[in-house]
């Protein structure tokens, strides 16, 4: 999995996740919400390069349109993990950016999560697994369950993970409106957004019962997502579903084939991705094996 390059550069996936349901469970008194969610990986994402240098340096090589670089969170978190750590060389990284930004596949999330897997070995840190995903934390919501490794339910503010291991892993056609992501924070803090969700278990996912409480909102704000999920219901055969705040909805196909076929069919102007889910992050064994510590 992990490809190293004659420059002595090391390029590694960061992979997107879904939220195969996501509900609005409460608020704490910081603001932040508490959630129920099924999180479930998918093979595709984005491609990250990493060059260790000796000098105290963290570059990104390339650019990407709309993340300035001090807000880059795989940049944020090379320089926690080395602050952490009291390392005190730097890096170089170069992102090959697939995944939508603000699409709520966790691109940003992933990027920094595989960074801080990267980091960790190339550096030889040693944080455990729960040390890494404890730091992680401190970026987003998102970021540990990348670095657990597994599909997980989560609850709290998403940082509660159990692995779960035995979902299905079905092909999945993605749809999003080109170049119009969803603000996070926004959708968290728009008015109408359901937030006293009752709690549900697992047997209420298996047996259909559960949804995702921003779906109203950001159909609201984003029309175009409306119109996506409209698309879907009528040519998918299963019914589009939003992932974490949108603004990217996705539906099951019954095999490859399908999703492919149902891919050619979407209108110009939406981005489109066939992917299947895994309950494995790629870099899951890589990260903490060999002279990785556990
Ligand atoms: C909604 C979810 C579902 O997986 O994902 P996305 O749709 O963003 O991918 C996550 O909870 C998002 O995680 P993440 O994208 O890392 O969000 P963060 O950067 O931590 O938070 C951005 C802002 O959202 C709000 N926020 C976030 C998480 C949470 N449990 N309650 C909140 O109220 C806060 O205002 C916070 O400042
Ligand atoms: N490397 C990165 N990739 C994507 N987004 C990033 C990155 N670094 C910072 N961000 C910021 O993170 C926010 C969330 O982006 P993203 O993770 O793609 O969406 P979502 O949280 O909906 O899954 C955006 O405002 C984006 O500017």
């Amino acid at each position: 999995m992990p490809s190293p390059d004659p420059g002595g550069g090391l390029t590694l996936p960061a992979p997107a996740k879904l939220n195969l349901f996501l509900h609005i469970t409460g608020r704490r008194a910081d603001g932040m919400h508490t959630l129920q969610t099924l999180f479930q990986f998918l093979d595709w994402g984005d491609s990250l390069r990493f060059l260790p240098v000796s000098e105290p340096l963290f570059e990104r090589d390339g650019a990407l349109p709309d993340i300035p670089a001090e807000a880059d969170l795989t940049l944020r978190a090379a320089r926690l993990l080395a602050h952490h750590c009291g390392h005190t060389g730097g890096v170089r990284i170069a992102v090959e950016k697939r995944l939508p930004v603000g699409g709520g596949l966790g691109g940003g999330s992933s990027d920094a999560a595989t960074t801080l897997l990267a980091l960790n070995r190339l550096w030889g840190c040693g944080l455990s697994r729960p040390e890494l995903a404890d730091l992680g934390a401190v970026l987003g919501a998102d970021v540990p369950v990348f670095i657990g490794g597994s599909a997980a339910w989560a609850e709290g503010v998403g940082e509660r993970l159990s692995p779960v291991a035995d979902l299905p892993e079905p092909w999945y056609l993605l749809v999003w409106p080109s170049g119009e992501g969803v603000s996070t924070r926004e959708a968290f803090g728009d008015r109408s957004l359901t937030r006293d969700h009752p709690a549900v278990t697992i047997m209420d996912f298996s047996q259909g019962r559960c949804g995702n409480d921003f779906a109203p909102v950001v159909e609201r704000l984003h029309p175009e997502v409306a119109r996506i999920r409209h698309w879907l219901d009528r040519n998918a055969a299963g019914p589009g579903r939003l992932t974490g705040s949108g603004a990217c909805l996705f539906a099951e196909c019954g095999d490859r084939a399908q999703a492919e076929d149902l891919r050619a069919r979407v209108p110009a102007s939406w981005g489109a991705e066939v992917a299947r889910g895994r309950n494995r992050h790629p870099l899951a064994d890589w990260a903490f094996g060999a002279d990785g510590k556990e």
